[in-house]
């Protein structure tokens, strides 16, 4: 991937680009990545994003909106892996992750709003591929996101 910075890209690209406000953790091995948007909407329950990330990602990011909920982790280092081996770029957690340490250690991109060591259910609900928006941003499945160290940006309206 070429390289890039979200601080040049908004600096450049204007308003022509969302900055998300919440403060996510970089937690993944890859602390710079950028994709086109997929996405998953759930809640305390990751059977879906672990189906999803189980796919071909073909360089894209899986942009997950748990809703913020702090409660329950929605990936580990099993499903980050997945997400490695089928050729995810990166997963954007708005809510929680556990085994930061092991997902430190995995080539790719993994953002959170923290951890909780407490699994998810796996009942399967959840939407895949809807538009979902949270701090601040709106992110749509087809556009692009880029995320580094300052933060999150994606193309497209709010
Ligand atoms: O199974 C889960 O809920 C998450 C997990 O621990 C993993 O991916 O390793």
């Amino acid at each position: 991937m070429a390289a890039f910075s979200t601080a040049d890209l908004v600096d450049e690209l204007g308003d022509a680009v969302q900055s998300v406000s919440l403060q996510f953790q970089n937690i993944g091995g890859h602390p710079r990545f950028s994709g086109p948007i997929r996405t998953v909407r759930c809640h305390r329950d990751n059977a879906l994003l672990k189906a999803i990330l189980s796919t071909p990602g073909d360089g894209a990011v899986l942009v997950v909106d748990g809703g913020g909920s702090l409660e329950s982790a929605l990936v580990g280092d099993l499903i980050a892996a997945l997400g490695v081996e089928h050729g995810w770029a990166g997963i954007i957690v708005n809510g929680v992750i556990r085994d930061r340490v092991a997902i430190g250690g995995l080539p790719i991109g993994v953002k959170a709003l923290g951890s909780n060591p407490r699994k998810s259910s796996k009942t399967g609900a959840g939407e895949a591929d809807v538009v979902v928006s949270f701090g601040g941003a709106t992110f749509r499945p087809g556009a692009t996101v880029w995320s580094d160290e300052d933060g999150i940006l994606t193309d497209g309206e709010v």
